[in-house]
């Protein structure tokens, strides 16, 4: 389980700036939480705060509760604890940038499992199996990414993001390079192994007619200035 409260930050280019705040969030293991909003309203830019990556500049708390642990991940920003912050992205959470992010040189197979590699994890293969033939990308784990269709490599990259069942997945517009058919299946794929594997998934779409049946809960974007935005939910939570 996931669990903020006012965090905040402020990108800025030359004289322009823009800033993005979240007020509070929790997402339970297993639970999709959609991120909506116009283009430029600071969807990745959210998703890149959570996820570690940027440094927010104000934070008043964040706790992930993982393995009847609490990790207070706050504290380690504070503290600029970039080993522990390393550890932890590479461990508990799972990536699906919007640009794929597969890496050139390796294959599809062995782009899906190198998180597995580097955290010394053993391979289940059923589920590799799995995955990669619900997604129909089994005739192409032996290709680079090079070889891929942009839809191929989205594919790709989502497996990749949850090989090692983080305890955080964090997708941005997973489904923006998919058509109508393979999209409803991504989702459905997030929505059953979040599920499956008690991970809390937080997912960038701009996909809203597709998900807007399947009852997820909904950060939206809502602009307080030309500069500045806060993610609010869209309903109350049950
Ligand atoms: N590296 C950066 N430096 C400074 N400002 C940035 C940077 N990246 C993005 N921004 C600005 O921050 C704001 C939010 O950008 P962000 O990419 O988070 O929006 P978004 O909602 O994900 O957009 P889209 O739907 O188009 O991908 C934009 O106004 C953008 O110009």
């Amino acid at each position: 389980m996931l669990t903020i409260n006012q965090i905040a930050i402020s990108r800025s280019t030359g004289k322009s700036f823009f800033s993005v705040c979240l007020p509070n969030l929790t997402v339970k293991a297993g639970e999709v939480v959609v991120i909506q909003g116009d283009s430029g309203a600071g969807k990745s830019t959210l998703l890149e705060m959570v996820g570690m990556i940027l440094k927010p500049d104000k934070i008043d708390s964040y706790n992930m509760a993982i393995d009847h642990c609490d990790i207070d991940i706050a504290t380690l920003i504070k503290q600029n604890k970039i080993d522990q912050l390393a550890n932890i992205r590479a461990k508990y959470l799972g990536f699906m940038l919007q640009t794929g992010g597969l890496l050139p040189f390796l294959t599809v197979r062995d782009n899906i499992l190198l998180s597995l590699k580097l955290l010394q994890k053993k391979v289940d293969n059923n589920r590799f199996d799995y995955l990669v033939q619900k997604l129909n990308i089994a005739h192409l784990i032996n290709k680079y990414p090079k070889q891929l269709s942009i839809g191929e490599r989205q594919r790709a990259s989502f497996i990749r993001s949850i090989i090692h069942k983080p305890a955080l997945l964090l997708a941005d517009e997973p489904t923006s390079a998919l058509d109508p058919y393979n999209a409803n299946l991504l989702f459905d794929l997030i929505i059953e192994q979040a599920q499956q594997d008690n991970i809390a998934a937080m997912i960038v779409t701009h996909d809203w007619q597709r998900i807007a049946d399947k009852g997820l809960f909904t950060l939206s974007a809502k602009l307080t200035s030309s500069q500045s935005s806060e993610f609010l939910p869209q309903q109350d939570k049950a």
